[in-house]
């Protein structure tokens, strides 16, 4: 059966009762096919800059990471966000192995440009460890930390670190965020966009910051595996059995070669 990467960020990461209601449906799904966990932390790790009295910005929805910063920031992601949600899965019955990008060379990872500071771009690399843990049963809980070839740490942002592992192990690839999916300049849910309608609402800023770069990633996954991906809300993980189920919920990203049938209308209503 394909594997399902599920990507969670934002406030999930320390809400006990969104994790309990995520792992609850995560335990019925791995009944019949692998799942995988992917996690930001954005939060978490502004609480700990705010804490520190140290200022963290971000470019285009990337936090600049700089050499001060990088310990904490690897502390927050791969320490206190990961080990929480082994924790939480183990509470709610799952066999969690928690990881980060760096292990098992699963992703290839080359630093961005400087302006970013110690930020990378992922390329997928080796299945072998999480094919073996997948075999076994294990829930593999991957925080987006990662490593040069060179050994240098660096952060990546964990849209992106979803899509590598989607891409790794060509698996359907839901996002799970903080709202239904992507809204319109109504605020209304856009249930599902192409290539172009993404080009146009970016173009006009409907669709910015993180979720520009959330959608942007799902799209490249979305190609490169050539299956739909969804946006949705970690607020309703009820609605993740009801889009498995072919149900429609939250936001679908067609690959680039899959026709819309309702394109034009779309483009009609989003000008
Ligand atoms: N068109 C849009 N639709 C929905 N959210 C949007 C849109 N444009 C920007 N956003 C913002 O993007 C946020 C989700 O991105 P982000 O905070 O990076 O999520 P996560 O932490 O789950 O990865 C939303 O909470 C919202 O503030
Ligand atoms: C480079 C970069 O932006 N890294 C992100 C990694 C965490 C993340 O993406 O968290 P969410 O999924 O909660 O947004 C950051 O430091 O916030």
């Amino acid at each position: 059966m394909q594997p399902l990467v599920i990507k969670v960020g934002g406030a999930f990461i320390g809400d006990k009762d969104a994790a309990r209601g995520l792992f609850a449906v995560i335990a019925q799904l791995i009944k019949t096919r692998p799942v995988i966990l992917v996690h930001g932390g954005g939060p978490i790790v502004e609480q700990w800059m705010q804490a520190l009295n140290l200022k963290s910005t971000k470019i285009d929805g990337l936090r600049v990471t700089t050499d001060v910063h990088m310990p904490y920031v690897v502390g927050a992601l791969a320490g206190t966000a990961n080990t929480q949600l082994v924790a939480q899965a183990r509470a709610c019955g799952l066999e969690p192995v928690g990881l980060s990008l760096a292990d098992a060379h699963l992703v290839h990872c080359t630093q961005m440009q400087a302006k970013y500071g110690a930020v990378g771009n992922v390329e997928p690399a080796d299945a072998k460890l999480l094919n073996t843990l997948l075999a076994q049963g294990f829930l593999p809980i991957i925080s987006s930390i990662s490593c040069s070839d060179g050994g240098q740490l660096l952060n990546i942002n964990a849209d992106q670190a979803a899509t590598a592992v989607a891409q790794l192990l060509k698996a359907e690839l839901v996002m799970l965020s903080d709202v239904v999916g992507v809204l319109d300049k109504q605020q209304s849910l856009l249930a599902q966009l192409s290539p172009r309608q993404i080009e146009l609402l970016a173009e006009q800023k409907v669709i910015r910051d993180g979720m520009l770069v959330k959608v942007k990633a799902a799209l490249n996954a979305a190609n490169s595996i050539g299956l739909p991906v969804t946006i949705a809300s970690w607020k309703n993980p009820q609605s993740l059995l009801q889009m498995l189920a072919g149900n429609s919920a939250g936001t679908r990203i067609y690959p680039a070669d899959v026709q819309i049938a309702d394109e034009t209308k779309l483009d009609q209503e989003h000008p």
